[in-house]
């Protein structure tokens, strides 16, 4: 197979919803090892440029390419875990099912999972560290647990690109801190791309940072990284976020 430097590249897209534009001139590279934050804004056009990703939002010019092809063609190959998650907490579910549902078939669904399915939702969840509630009820995990679950159903169909959209809204920092050092460990294999408010702690994961206000400046944070790798107190986030929209580095 041909080596594949880059895995993601988007060139000279623009978006508009109706009349409004919500992304202009975008253009970047995503490589194999890289670990992107998109961050910026509420409103700015992060989660529009993650479904143009995904398809679901359909182009309207420029293009997406995945492994070299139309990103239409390589959707299966992305893993996703989006902002507001499907999983009803009412409904009875186990850890291993909600991991299992990572599969799209309806009909398996339906009519029960194979044994050697179940092996390897546990083994999705052993890289979340979350094999031991493998038979817990999902309602009963914390935020930070029932996140990295979905982390694991979104590992579950093997995607060699995982996107999240914000997930650790709602988290408290140490539940956020076992989401990050869960996908650190991840990207070791694959890129992750992650939208996140949550600035101070990602920018000590993240090897990139992308600000999103409808047009984009990119970050490579690999020389502020000892800086953001000491930060343990409080940093002002609207500062961190209004140098980094600023900067043009
Ligand atoms: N389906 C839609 N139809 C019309 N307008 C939309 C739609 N989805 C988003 N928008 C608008 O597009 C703009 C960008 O929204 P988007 O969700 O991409 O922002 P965001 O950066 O992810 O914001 P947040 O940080 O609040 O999640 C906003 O003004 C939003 O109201």
């Amino acid at each position: 197979m041909q080596f594949q430097k880059n895995i993601i590249e988007v060139k000279n897209l623009n978006f508009s919803y109706e009349k409004q534009k919500v992304l202009e001139d975008i253009n970047f590279t995503i490589e194999k090892n890289d670990f992107l934050t998109i961050i910026g804004p509420n409103g700015g056009g992060k989660s529009t440029l993650l479904k143009l990703i995904l398809g679901i939002n359909k182009l309207q010019n420029g293009f997406i390419k995945v492994f070299g092809k139309n990103h239409l063609e390589e959707i299966q190959n992305i893993g996703y875990v989006p902002q507001n998650t499907n999983v009803n907490l009412k409904f009875p579910i186990t850890v291993l099912e909600v991991v299992m549902m990572g599969q799209n078939s309806f009909i398996k669904r339906m009519f029960g999972y194979k044994k050697d399915e179940k092996q390897k939702a546990l083994e999705v969840l052993k890289k979340v560290s979350m094999e031991d509630f493998a038979n817990n009820r999902i309602s009963n995990l914390s935020g930070g647990q029932r996140q990295r679950v979905l982390i694991a159903r979104a590992l579950f169909s093997n995607p060699k690109i995982l996107l999240l959209d914000e997930p650790t809204s709602n988290i408290d920092i140490n539940g956020c801190e076992q989401v990050y050092l869960t996908l650190q460990e991840l990207n070791k294999k694959i890129p992750i791309i992650v939208v996140s408010h949550d600035i101070s702690v990602i920018l000590k994961y993240a090897s990139k940072a992308f600000y999103i206000n409808k047009k984009m400046t990119q970050h490579d944070l690999s020389k502020m990284k000892d800086e953001f790798k000491s930060i343990d107190s409080h940093v002002c986030e609207i500062e961190l976020l209004e140098m980094l929209g600023k900067c043009r580095c």
